[in-house]
């Protein structure tokens, strides 16, 4: 396979928003934004994944999704990736290992609204992400709580950020993690599919 990874300078720091966009969404994009904002971030890499392990039911084609996606979030600092589908690798915790080995010199932070932060601790080698990269979190209607409270929360509470000060989230060492009350938007691919007509358009 030939490799089409992304461009990033020595010294950056890339949010990694990985997810299924399945559709991407006006959420997605504005969340995106924030985090570029309120994290300190350079730059923001999506990574659409080749499918949740956590999820049963398979989603749309890999090249339909991105493409979506690639409508959805227009921005000169945001990449629109395939970079698991690339490395093979579809648990997190293997992505950001791999994405360490091959950007040696470049600060990855880990983004996620704040429903997966309520799952997180049934990641695959949870602890270890947590352990090896900053991870911002994003408010989401009805997720605040769930996401205050959960486990990964109560066990990494001596190292949140407070939200004011989410743009030291960059430059901290892990662990570090850091809730941010943004304005919310409501949006879920969820709902769209609800809706109908995603999964009947054609890439
Ligand atoms: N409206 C939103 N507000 C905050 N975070 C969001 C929002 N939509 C998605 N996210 C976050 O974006 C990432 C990717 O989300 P995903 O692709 O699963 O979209 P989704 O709308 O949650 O999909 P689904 O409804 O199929 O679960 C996740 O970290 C998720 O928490
Ligand atoms: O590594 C895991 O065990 C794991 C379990 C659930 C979700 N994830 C990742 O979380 C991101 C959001 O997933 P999703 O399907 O909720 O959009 C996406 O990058 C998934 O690969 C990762």
């Amino acid at each position: 396979m030939r490799y089409t990874m992304p461009y990033a300078a020595p010294g950056q720091v890339i949010g990694l928003l990985g997810g299924s966009f399945d559709p991407a969404h006006a959420g997605h994009a504005h969340i995106t934004t924030e985090a570029l904002k309120r994290f300190g971030l350079d730059r923001v890499w999506w990574l659409v994944s080749p499918g949740n392990p956590l999820k049963s039911r398979g989603p749309e084609p890999l090249p339909k999704r991105m493409a979506r996606a690639r409508e959805v979030m227009q921005h000169p600092r945001v990449e629109v990736t395939d970079i698991e589908d690339q490395l093979g690798t579809r648990f997190t915790a293997q992505t950001v290992a791999r994405l360490r080995q091959l950007y040696p010199q470049v600060r990855f932070v880990w983004l996620m609204g704040a429903d997966n932060m309520a799952q997180f601790h049934q990641w695959q080698d949870w602890r270890r992400i947590m352990e090896t990269v900053p991870i911002g979190v994003l408010a989401r209607p009805g997720q605040r709580i769930s996401a205050r409270m959960s486990r990964a929360a109560g066990l990494y509470a001596p190292y949140r950020i407070p939200g004011r000060f989410g743009h030291l989230l960059a430059r901290a060492e892990a662990p570090a993690w850091c809730f941010v009350n943004v304005p919310m938007n409501d949006a879920s691919s969820t709902a769209i599919r609800a809706r109908g007509g995603w999964s009947a358009q054609t890439g």
